[in-house]
């Protein structure tokens, strides 16, 4: 008989989940991911469940991946409007089982897996895009994803400037606060995007917060806002002017609204360019839309669940 499944909140995920180990792991899902059936992964399509009288959405997202042999679920809810200020727009927790015969193993916090393994993303793909030299770093937004996407993208990358502009600006000036490093408040989005290298639109709009014709021409755009199929971050001229990746071709046509309202295409996948079969064109003005992949969590909740179980019995 196994016993209860263990709970791992934010503290233990925070502690335990690292850009260095998380970046890397989610490098090979990937690729995994792009290689189809020969990669291992089943993804389906997240369910969404609507809770239209509140401007609510439930997600369900389950995967596993035979290579490393992960099985899970994420349960994920995000709210067009906070009722308060301490109820994050989104929640999520992480559902890992053991593979071999379906017990429940952990239950684990899936608020800090999900706003760490799509800033990671977004840095992996930003590696691969991003002009040279890359000095001008802009996000759009200031959440708890423009937070993290910070955090990653200033460990991982050397900008001399980071700019933040969110609809409200108390709330960029509070991110500001929060972070460690240099950051200049803009007072309009266009303002902070000018001459920008690299662009991250983090909103919960559902309208487009990025134009085209503001973008320097070479710059990279990780654009991880706008999950549904009516919301939009990003205007039509820059959709039909980049080279477009996404991190899922099956999923990101039926729910970006940039992609479904623009008609714009798909140039390919990340784990494409990863695993060689599609070009990367660093000297394009590229997009990565993201609509998030319930592998990723499978990934940082394998990483944190192990590490935390080989500290656990280093202790005993
Ligand atoms: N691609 C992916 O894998 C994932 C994407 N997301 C998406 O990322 C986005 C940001 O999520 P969080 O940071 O967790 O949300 P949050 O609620 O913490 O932050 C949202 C930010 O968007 C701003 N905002 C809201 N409406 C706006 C509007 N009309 N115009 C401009 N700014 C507006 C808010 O002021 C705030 O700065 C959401 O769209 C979310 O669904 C979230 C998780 C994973
Ligand atoms: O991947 C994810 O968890 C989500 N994408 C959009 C909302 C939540």
């Amino acid at each position: 008989m196994s016993g209860p499944p263990a709970f791992l909140g934010a503290d233990v995920v925070e502690k335990y989940l690292g850009y260095s180990t998380l970046i890397p792991s989610l490098e090979k899902a990937l690729v995994n991911y792009s290689r189809g059936k020969e990669g291992g992964i089943v993804q389906p399509i997240r369910t969404i469940v609507p809770v239209a009288k509140y401007r609510g959405f439930l997600g369900v997202m389950p995967a596993y991946s035979a290579v490393d042999d992960a099985l899970t679920t994420k349960v994920v809810t995000f709210y067009e409007t906070k009722t308060s200020s301490d109820i994050p727009s989104h929640q999520a927790t992480v559902l890992l089982f053991e593979p071999s015969n379906g017990t429940l193993k952990a239950v684990i916090d899936g608020k800090v897996i999900t706003d760490k393994r799509t800033a990671a993303v977004s840095a992996i793909a930003t590696k691969l895009l991003k002009p040279s030299p890359a000095e001008v770093l802009c996000i759009l937004g200031s959440g708890a994803q423009a937070h993290s996407h910070y955090e990653a993208f200033t460990q991982q990358f050397s900008f001399k400037e980071v700019r933040i502009w969110s609809r409200t600006r108390e709330n960029a000036e509070k991110l500001a606060k929060a972070v460690e490093g240099n950051v200049r408040v803009c007072s309009t989005a266009r303002e902070a995007v000018t001459d920008a290298d690299v662009i991250i639109t983090a909103t919960m709009s559902t309208e487009p917060v990025l134009c085209g014709d503001w973008v320097k021409p070479g710059a990279h755009i990780n654009a991880l806002g706008a999950c549904r199929p009516d919301w939009r971050e990003l205007d039509d001229d820059l959709m039909k002017t980049c080279v477009l990746y996404v991190d899922t071709r099956e999923a990101s046509q039926k729910e970006s609204g940039d992609i479904v309202q623009s008609g714009a295409s798909i140039f390919g996948e990340i784990g494409e360019i990863l695993n060689g079969t599609i070009s990367a064109f660093p000297d394009k003005t590229t997009v990565f839309k993201s609509v998030g992949m319930a592998i990723e969590d499978t990934v940082a909740a394998k990483l944190v669940y192990d590490s935390w179980i080989s500290k656990r019995e280093d202790k005993n």
